[in-house]
C-alpha cells in the first residue's frame, strides 16, 4: 500500500456528521470541476441516518451557494438487497426514507438510481442489469474498464464487510464484473448485488462510516492492519486505496485503536 487511510474521530455522530458534510461538499466542489455532475455510491445500513444528519443541517454561517446541489448529484448503491423498495430490507428503501423523501425542495432533485425489480428472481440478471446501468452513466467509450465515482460512501459491519463483500467469500476474488450477484450473504437477506472491490477502490474518494462501540473489536483490527485486519473487505479496501480512504468514526468505535494518523478536517 503507498499512503495510509485516514482517521477521523468526533466525540459524538452529531460532531462527525458536521465533518462528514464538509468532506462530502468538498467531494461535491471537486466533482463539479471535475464534469458538471457528483456521481457516488451509498451503503445501507446504520449510513443513512448520518447522511440525513450530514446533508440536512447546514453549518452555522454556511453559505448556501457552497450546499448540496442535489439536481447534479447521480446516487447509485454500493450494495441492494434483492428485495422490493418497500421491503424493511431494502437499501434503496432505506435511503428515501431517511434522507431524500426529507430533501427540502429548493435543495433540488438528486438522480437517483434503485436496482430494476423486474429482476428480483435472478440475482445474476439483477447484477447485470445494474452494471448496465453503471455503463451508460460511466462508460462513454467501450475502453472504460472500470466506472470512477467520485465518492463512495461505505459501513463497515461488526465482522468486517463492507457492501455486500463479506470476510473470506470468494467475491473478494472478483476482478471483471463491476457488479457481482451474491446468494450467501451470511447476513441476511441472503441474496442480494453488490459493487466489485475493483470499482470501489477505484473511486476518487472513498469514505467510511463507522460509529458505536460495537464497532471497536473490528476497527482495531483493520486499522491496525493485523494480518487478519489487513484480509478483512474493509481492511482490503484500505490495502489498496491507501489515501484515497477515509475513516469517519464516533470515539466509541475506536477506544483503544493504535492508529498513527489521525487528522482532523
Ligand atoms: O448489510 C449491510 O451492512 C453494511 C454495514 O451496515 P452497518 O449497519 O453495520 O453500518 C452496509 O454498509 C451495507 O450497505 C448493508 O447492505
Amino acid at each position: 500500500m503507498g499512503k495510509q487511510p485516514n482517521l477521523y474521530s468526533y466525540p459524538t455522530v452529531d460532531n462527525l456528521a458536521a465533518q462528514l458534510r464538509t468532506y462530502i461538499l468538498a467531494c461535491q466542489k471537486a466533482a463539479l470541476l471535475r464534469h458538471d455532475a457528483f456521481k457516488i455510491a451509498v451503503s445501507g445500513g446504520s449510513l443513512p441516518a448520518t447522511l440525513t444528519k450530514a446533508l440536512l443541517v447546514p453549518a452555522e454561517n454556511e453559505d448556501p451557494a457552497t450546499g448540496p446541489q442535489f439536481s447534479k448529484w447521480h446516487i447509485f448503491f454500493a450494495d441492494e438487497r434483492a428485495v422490493p423498495s418497500d421491503h424493511e430490507d431494502s437499501n434503496y428503501g432505506l435511503l428515501k426514507k431517511d434522507l431524500l423523501d426529507k430533501i427540502p425542495a429548493e435543495l433540488g432533485k438528486p438522480n437517483v438510481y434503485p436496482i430494476n425489480e423486474k429482476y428480483l428472481d435472478d440475482t445474476q440478471e439483477l447484477a447485470d442489469q445494474y452494471q448496465e446501468v453503471l455503463m451508460s452513466s460511466f462508460a462513454q467509450k467501450d475502453s472504460v474498464r472500470l466506472p470512477v465515482f467520485d465518492l463512495i460512501l461505505l459501513g463497515c459491519g461488526p465482522d468486517g464487510h463492507t457492501c455486500s463483500l463479506f470476510p473470506g467469500h470468494e467475491l473478494l476474488r472478483e476482478a471483471d464484473a463491476w457488479v457481482a450477484p451474491i446468494e450467501d450473504s451470511p447476513k441476511p437477506p441472503p441474496r442480494r448485488i453488490t459493487l466489485t472491490l475493483p470499482v470501489v477502490t477505484h473511486a476518487h474518494k472513498i469514505a467510511f462510516v463507522a460509529t458505536g462501540g460495537g464497532k471497536k473489536d473490528i476497527l482495531k483490527k483493520i486499522l491496525e492492519a493485523d494480518d487478519e485486519g489487513r484480509s478483512l473487505p474493509c481492511g482490503l479496501v484500505n490495502e489498496a486505496a491507501g489515501e484515497k480512504v477515509s475513516w469517519f468514526t464516533d470515539r466509541a468505535a475506536v477506544e483503544g485503536v493504535a492508529f498513527p494518523r489521525r487528522g482532523s478536517l
